[in-house]
C-alpha cells in the first residue's frame, strides 16, 4: 500500500474530520530513551478557521507538538499517538515523499528566526519563489506582498533578506507561506519573540487578517500570555511534555483551574503587584512538599503544587472536562494562595 496514494482517499473517507486531530501523542528524543517522554499524553483538535495558543515554559514541549505535526523530529525519535491526523490523513503512516508534499503546501511552518530562515547571499525573489511553490512569478509575489501592506518589500524583490528589518522579513515569510502556497494549516512557532511590541501586533493583525480571509487553522506556540490572549480563540497550557489545561481564552484568563496556569498568570508583569512574589508557589509551598511521597507515577507538577495530596503523589491525574474546559489535576480550581501562604503557616 502506498500511503502517498492513499491520503486523498483517506481524506474523503472520512466526514469532516476536524483539520487536526491528536489524541494520546508521545515523543521521546533517543538520547535519552528513559526520561521522561518530551511529550507525553497530548491531546487535542483544531477547526479550520481557529487559533490555538501552546503555552507554557521553555522545554514543555511545545516545539516537539508541532515538529511532530509536521514528522521534521530527527531520527531515531519514538513518535506515538492513538491518533495524529491532518484533514482524516494519518500523518504517522505517511511516506516521507508524501510529507513532503504535505509540508509547504497544505501545513505551513512560520519560524521563530526568520533572519535564519533565509540565505543573506541569494536574492529575496528567488527564494521566495521557491517557498512559494510552481506557478509563482515575481509579479505574482509583488501583488501578494502589497496586498498586506509590505508595498516596500515588494519593489526590492531583488535586494537580500538582511536588507529587511526582521518585522519586515516575518511578516514576508508569513504571506508567502499563507497566501501564495494557500495551506490549510499553520504552524506558527514562536513567530513574534524575536520583534518589539509594535512589529508584533504588526504580525498578529496579520495572521488573523489571513486566518479570517483563508479560513487557516492555525496552531500559534508562544510563551508570551499576552501574545495568546490577543490572537488566541483557544489555549493548550503545556507543563512537562502535557496539556495540564485545555480552554476558551476567556475561560482560561478568567478563571484558571490548574495551579501550573495560575502561576503562570500570575507571572505575568501587568498582574504583578509591588511586594508580590513574582512566582509565588516556586519556592514558598517546597518545605510541606518534602513530606509527600514521591513517585514517578504521580503528577508531574507535585513538586511546585502548593495543592498536592498524598494522591498526587501516587497517581498521575488524567486530561478531564471540568465546566468548558478541560483539566489535568486532582484538585482543580483551588484560589491562588494568600500571601501568607500554606508553607508559612505549617512551617
Ligand atoms: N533534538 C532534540 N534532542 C533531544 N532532546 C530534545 C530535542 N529537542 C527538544 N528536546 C527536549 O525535549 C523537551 C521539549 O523541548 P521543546 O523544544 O519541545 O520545548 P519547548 O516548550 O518548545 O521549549 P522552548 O519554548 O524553549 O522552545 C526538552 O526537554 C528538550 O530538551
Amino acid at each position: 500500500m502506498n500511503p502517498a496514494v492513499d491520503a486523498p482517499e483517506q481524506a474523503r473517507q472520512a466526514p469532516n474530520p476536524p483539520l487536526l486531530d491528536i489524541r494520546n501523542l508521545q515523543v521521546r528524543y533517543r538520547h535519552n530513551p528513559d526520561a521522561h517522554a518530551a511529550v507525553h499524553d497530548v491531546s487535542f483538535s483544531l477547526r479550520r478557521g481557529e487559533i490555538l495558543g501552546l503555552v507554557g515554559e521553555s522545554g514543555s514541549g511545545k516545539s516537539t507538538v508541532l515538529n511532530a505535526v509536521l514528522r521534521l523530529l530527527p531520527d531515531g525519535c519514538r513518535l506515538s499517538a492513538d491518533r495524529l491526523e491532518f484533514e482524516g490523513i494519518a500523518l504517522a503512516e505517511q511516506n516521507p515523499e508524501a510529507m513532503r508534499a504535505l509540508r509547504g503546501r497544505r501545513m505551513a511552518l512560520v519560524p521563530q528566526r526568520p533572519m535564519t530562515s533565509l540565505s543573506p547571499v541569494i536574492p529575496l525573489g528567488r527564494q521566495l519563489r521557491r517557498l512559494a511553490g510552481p506557478g509563482i512569478d515575481d509579479a505574482r509575489l509583488a501583488e501578494l506582498l502589497r496586498q498586506v501592506g509590505l508595498q516596500a518589500v515588494a519593489e526590492r524583490l531583488d535586494g537580500y533578506s538582511f536588507q529587511l528589518s526582521g518585522g519586515q522579513l516575518q511578516r514576508v515569510l508569513i504571506t508567502v507561506s499563507a497566501l501564495a502556497a494557500e495551506p490549510d494549516l499553520l504552524l506558527a512557532d514562536e513567530p513574534t519573540t524575536t520583534l518589539d511590541t509594535t512589529v508584533q501586533a504588526q504580525v498578529l493583525r496579520l495572521l488573523l487578517e489571513l486566518r479570517d480571509r483563508l479560513g487557516l487553522g492555525i496552531v500559534l506556540v508562544s510563551h508570551d500570555l499576552g501574545v495568546i490572549a490577543q490572537t488566541c480563540d483557544r489555549v493548550g497550557v503545556m507543563h512537562a511534555g502535557r496539556i495540564v489545561e485545555l480552554a476558551s481564552v476567556k475561560d482560561l484568563f478568567g478563571d484558571p483551574q490548574h495551579p501550573y496556569t495560575r502561576r503562570l498568570l500570575a507571572s505575568v508583569p501587568e498582574r504583578w503587584e509591588r511586594g508580590r512574589p513574582l512566582l509565588p508557589d516556586t519556592h514558598r509551598h517546597r518545605a510541606p512538599l518534602r513530606l509527600l511521597p514521591l513517585s514517578p507515577t504521580g503528577c508531574a507538577y507535585l513538586q511546585r503544587c502548593p495543592h498536592a495530596s498524598e494522591r498526587c503523589g501516587v497517581e498521575a491525574p488524567e486530561l478531564r472536562p471540568l465546566k468548558d474546559a478541560q483539566v489535568r489535576c486532582h484538585h482543580p480550581g483551588h484560589a491562588e494562595p494568600a500571601t501568607t501562604g500554606k508553607a508559612e503557616e505549617q512551617a
